[in-house]
């Protein structure tokens, strides 16, 4: 059994050679970190020609953007690895195809996605995907209906949640969504210019009592196997084509986590446009990421709904009607996940280049409110929101 190290990039290769299963592997000579993630290595493997074959990437014994200060769990490189080679299972075309992983080295090898442009450098860009919302409401609908109890036997079911426990990440998650935000923390960062506006996420009680409630779902709803951190980062785009990435974060949770999650990095985006584009294309692109978040949400419920009524093995769960009412409870938990998401991604340690690369410092303030303000919204409103026609109209009113 190998013992764990910390992967030079000479390491990498050998490893490529002796684990990616490619008939040449003689010919990979030479490796490059790219690394540009909160927690990982991550190396592209060249050949002799300068092509990039495939990426390996390795888990840290600590948070690599904190530092040893922050030791974190190897098991992460396993759950990654198992979440991906799960959801490729269950979707294949939008999922990131794992060619092998170690557990005691905490590494994976996995195909090269360098063809394709992570998504959210493309919407800080202002380039549209116009195929990328569609697909991600399939990877969520697809992932999201197999692993759950409409398809999984009971028995299996309870197998898999206990093989995908993920007690540090889910903690880490827990903190920064839920805890961080609407308290004084060292890890928050934000404009100073925003202290009122972040003292008064703190004193807001309904505010409180409502994440106080997304958070206990999140600990306690098992809901289905989640990707758990399904942000724009976390997806190549390009050519046609969509593939999740990165799922060190994957437990068996509440579905809604995931939809939220997804949504709200598209309002990220929405809120950050006028800061990063001139004022006509920012409106377009506005307008596109509306859109985006409708049919993200329409492809997702549309094909759960197909998958329930065609699928469904338990005998309860696909009684007539009752997975609308479940579609109905998940748009809830959605609404208001994505609201988490915009302010821990704003008030919270991990921003986003969505609104971190605008250049004007006032104008980036003044999309960071927006942000934050959006996302109480959204918290508050998450129960009241009857359809995704609403949810968009709510943006609007308050965006
Ligand atoms: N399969 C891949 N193909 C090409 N590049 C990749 C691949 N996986 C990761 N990367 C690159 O590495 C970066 C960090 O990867 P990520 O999985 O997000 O790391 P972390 O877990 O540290 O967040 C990505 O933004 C991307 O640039
Ligand atoms: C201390 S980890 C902070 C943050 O980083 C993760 O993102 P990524 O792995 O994509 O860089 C995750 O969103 C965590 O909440």
């Amino acid at each position: 059994m190998a013992q764990y190290r910390t992967f030079t990039a000479a390491d990498a290769v050998e490893y490529a050679r002796q684990h990616a299963g490619l008939a040449d592997a003689q010919s990979l000579v030479d490796a490059q970190e790219v690394g540009d993630g909160n927690l990982n290595l991550v190396f592209r493997i060249f050949d002799r020609q300068g092509v990039s074959r495939v990426v390996v990437k390795q888990a840290l014994p600590y948070v690599r953007c904190v530092g040893e200060s922050w030791p974190l769990t190897l098991d992460r490189a396993r759950l990654e690895a198992e979440t991906l080679l799960v959801h490729g299972q269950h979707c294949g075309e939008h999922t990131v195809k794992i060619l092998h992983y170690d557990a005691q080295l905490a590494v994976m090898v996995m195909e090269d996605l360098s063809n394709l442009h992570i998504w959210r450098r493309e919407l800080v860009q202002g380039h549209y995907h116009p195929q990328a919302a569609a697909q991600l409401g399939r990877y969520l609908a697809q992932t999201l209906f197999y692993t759950s109890d409409f398809h999984q036997h009971p028995h299996e079911k309870k197998a898999q949640v206990a093989r995908f426990i993920n007690p540090q990440m889910c903690e880490i998650t827990e903190d920064l969504f839920f805890n961080d935000p609407y308290q004084q923390h060292q890890r928050n960062s934000y404009p100073p210019a925003l202290e009122a506006t972040v003292a008064a996420l703190r004193d807001d009680d309904q505010l409180r009592t409502a994440v106080a409630a997304l958070k206990h779902a999140f600990f306690s709803h098992a809901e289905a196997l989640l990707h758990g951190d399904i942000h724009s980062g976390s997806i190549f785009v390009g050519d046609g084509q969509l593939k999740a990435i990165d799922a060190e974060f994957g437990y068996y949770g509440p579905i809604g986590f995931d939809v939220g999650t997804a949504i709200g990095n598209l309002l990220l985006n929405y809120c950050g446009l006028p800061g990063l584009l001139p004022p006509r294309e920012a409106a377009d692109a506005r307008e596109q990421r509306l859109q985006d978040v409708k049919i993200v949400w329409q492809q997702f419920a549309d094909q759960f709904l197909a998958l329930v009524a065609e699928k469904t093995r338990d005998y309860a769960l696909a009684w007539p009607g009752y997975a609308a009412q479940f579609l109905q409870k998940v748009l809830a938990d959605a609404i208001g996940y994505c609201g988490t998401e915009l302010i821990r991604r704003t008030v919270g340690m991990a921003h986003v280049a969505d609104l971190e690369d605008i250049a004007d410092d006032a104008m980036r303030d003044a999309c960071i409110e927006q942000a934050i303000n959006l996302g109480k919204v959204l918290i508050l409103a998450a129960h009241h929101v009857e359809n995704i026609d609403a949810l968009i109209a709510r943006i609007r009113q308050n965006g």
